[in-house]
């Protein structure tokens, strides 16, 4: 968190009412700032400034926050001294969250902290009032560690502070006791799930959010495991959300950002009809109104975009918002790694045969497109691996990263298929090349299980949103359970305690009707929980149900994006480049991972992505914004890093060479 976080740019609407609750005065603001001050006697005020009206300040004191909203960038605090309430919207979800935290933390802190009696305070307004000076006010002070630790005491239950007062709900404990709820200003979910992060950004990462904060348009790579989702969520709930699409070329990376899929998004179906047909798909009512209502256009997974369907959907946003400007003036922060999966096609024209055969007319990557040169401003590698520690490791990911298998790599790689990774009855999940396979296992090991069935179904929020839903949430719709089975956990509950989306378990018991479920560090009664998408227009559809998926199996495909940990694969029946690199990139450390009958040939790059990485970098390289990797030491900062991601400056101009 942001410990200066004081101030906060969104619309705010004013109203006052009188004790019968009618409305007296309203102010409303289309850009409002908004600032954490004292006066002169260290009182807390809200001030609001915006266009034109005078700054007005309101008390903290005695105010209720209804923050039920606030991952869609909404809140509004009442405040009792003023008789008003403050509406607030169209907030980026981070910011606003850190806010109202900052809020919370000083009123807290002021309420909790051994500082002046009443009659001090007393003593204090009446020299000041005869003091016949004018209150000043000064910013509030950075939140100090003391403040925060109050904070999260009363957070937790223990203190006795009850400002400010959450939406009206009360817990009960155990006997006849009650007290007021605690303060509850952080709402999990999806779309502000950046905040439950602990982690922060690191400068290369920071400097990408800067650049998307000043509305360039980016593209930003790095390999896997570098954070480029983590960024993502961080960029999401920085930006305001009003304008602000998240999308993904898949399904489980669209979930994984709170986000939808870029398909559904576009409205043009599978992008295959002719362009003048797309643009009477894309100005339909609802897809028009999209397309217009858009000003930054996220893409996670950006390197499982077809070319052509990326070059259509510019040509929409050109035509549907009547903007000749690269995808009609639309902001695009790009993500992705074209190491891994390439766009699926329907004919397996990129399969390592066909890649000898020169044929490159059905598929093309994005980047190759003259649009992709037109619309991107910037472009960024992110350089510092988060998701293994091992550096071993990561260097040998590296490698395969870019097609090269040396020896010591097929040595290391072979050893680890006699490795135990299972422990206390967890199993390991096996990545298969094909979904189908996949399926089949999973449906198999759970028939062999002899106990009693339990069936989950999801409450969706919507029926008609079921398929979408299906195809966004991890969870699925109906989820069949049994003692014994092996199951994945789909959300992040408690990251210290190693329950996070990933997180592998075994079902030990049921208690209650919920599964009991063993992991790593501890079991866990699991019950159901929420997940929102957001649709393309913006309408926010939950899913409810329990936060598992059976883990015997899972397909490379739909692995990409994940961190696991315990898994095993057999690569021989790989058909794309990259997918073996996906496949081992989603171990967290070689301990953890199991590869059968581990073949240097079931490991290669695209010679055309090797080419753009060679370009990209030296594009980097040679313009006046320098890589984060440059700034942190240009003597040989550079190549060091080149050298970490597996690529000295020899092997990137050369072409590529699959050692076996
Ligand atoms: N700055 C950071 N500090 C600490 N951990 C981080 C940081 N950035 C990312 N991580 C962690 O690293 C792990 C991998 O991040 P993430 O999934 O975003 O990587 P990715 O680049 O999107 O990978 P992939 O290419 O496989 O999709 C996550 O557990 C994330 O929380
Ligand atoms: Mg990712």
């Amino acid at each position: 968190m942001d410990p200066n976080n004081a101030s906060l740019s969104c619309v705010a609407n004013i109203v006052w009412t009188n004790s019968l609750g009618t409305t007296i005065k309203k102010v409303a603001y289309k850009q409002a700032t908004l600032r954490l001050v004292r006066n002169t006697l260290k009182e807390m005020f809200l001030e609001v400034s915006g266009e034109k009206v005078n700054p007005i300040k309101m008390k903290l004191k005695g105010i209720k926050v209804h923050s039920k909203f606030m991952a869609e960038g909404k809140a509004s605090i009442q405040f009792t001294d003023e008789k008003c309430s403050c509406f607030l919207s169209n907030a980026p979800p981070g910011l606003l969250v850190q806010f109202l935290k900052v809020i919370f933390i000083k009123i807290t802190s002021d309420q909790t902290s051994n500082g002046e009696s009443k009659e001090d305070m007393l003593k204090k307004t009446r020299a000041h009032l005869l003091s016949g000076k004018a209150n000043q006010f000064d910013d509030i002070s950075p939140v100090t560690n003391a403040e925060l630790a109050r904070a999260k005491k009363m957070a937790s239950g223990n203190g006795s502070v009850t400002t400010p007062s959450p939406p009206q709900k009360r817990k009960r404990l155990s006997g006849e006791e009650q007290r007021p709820a605690p303060k509850k200003l952080y709402v999990p979910s999806p779309l502000t799930v950046a905040s439950m992060e602990p982690e922060t950004l690191n400068a290369e990462q920071k400097m990408i959010l800067d650049a998307c904060v000043r509305g360039r348009s980016v593209f930003f790579t790095g390999s896997a495991g570098t954070g480029k989702s983590f960024l993502l969520r961080k960029i999401i709930s920085t930006l305001p959300p009003d304008g602000t699409v998240a999308t993904a070329s898949t399904g489980v990376a669209a979930c994984l950002i709170g986000g939808t899929t870029l398909h559904s998004f576009a409205g043009i179906g599978s992008g295959e009809a002719s362009l003048s047909r797309c643009y009477e798909m894309a100005t339909r009512a609802n897809s028009g109104q999209i397309w217009r209502r858009c000003k930054r256009l996220i893409i996670d997974e950006i390197s499982m975009v077809d070319g052509s369907y990326f070059e259509k959907i510019e040509a929409v946003a050109r035509y549907v918002r009547k903007c000749d400007k690269p995808f009609g003036g639309i902001q695009l922060i790009l993500c992705g790694d074209f190491f891994q999966l390439p766009p699926v096609v329907k004919q397996d024209s990129f399969s390592r045969n066909a890649l000898t055969q020169d044929d490159n007319s059905v598929m093309r990557f994005s980047f190759e497109t003259k649009t992709w040169q037109e619309c991107v401003q910037q472009s960024f590698e992110l350089t510092v691996v988060h998701r293994q520690k091992d550096s071993n490791f990561v260097s040998i990911l590296n490698s395969i990263r870019i097609g090269r298998v040396t020896p010591q790599i097929r040595d290391t790689l072979t050893a680890t298929s006699k490795q135990r990774i299972e422990m206390e009855g967890i199993l390991a999940t096996q990545l298969c090349s094909h979904t189908n396979d996949a399926d089949l296992i999973n449906q198999s090991k759970l028939n062999n299980l002899s106990g009693e069935e339990k069936t989950y179904h999801a409450i969706d929020s919507d029926a008609y949103m079921t398929k979408q839903l299906d195809q966004q949430v991890q969870a699925p719709g109906k989820l069949v359970l049994k003692l014994g089975a092996q199951v994945m956990l789909l959300k992040n509950l408690n990251i210290a305690e190693g329950l996070v989306n990933g997180a592998r378990g075994v079902v030990t018991n049921f208690v209650q009707g919920y599964p009991l479920v063993k992991f790593k560090k501890r079991d866990l009664l699991v019950k159901p929980e929420k997940w929102s998408i957001k649709t393309a227009g913006a309408v926010i559809v939950t899913r409810s149900q329990l936060p598992l998926k059976l883990a015997w199996a899972f397909s490379i495909h739909k692995s990409q994006g994940l961190t696991l940990d315990c898994v095993e694969m057999s690569l021989s029946k790989v058909f794309e480049a990259g997918q073996a690199y996906v496949a081992l990139s989603r171990a967290q450390s070689l301990d953890s991972l199991r590869v059968l009958d581990f073949d240097g040939k079931q490991v290669w790059a695209n010679p055309k992505v090797l080419e753009y990485y060679r370009d990209l970098r030296r594009q980097i390289r040679d313009r006046e914004y320098i890589t984060p990797m440059a700034v942190k030491k240009k003597d040989g900062g550079l190549k060091k890093s080149l050298s970490a991601m597996g690529l000295t400056k020899s092997l990137m101009s050369k072409p590529l060479v699959t050692i076996n």
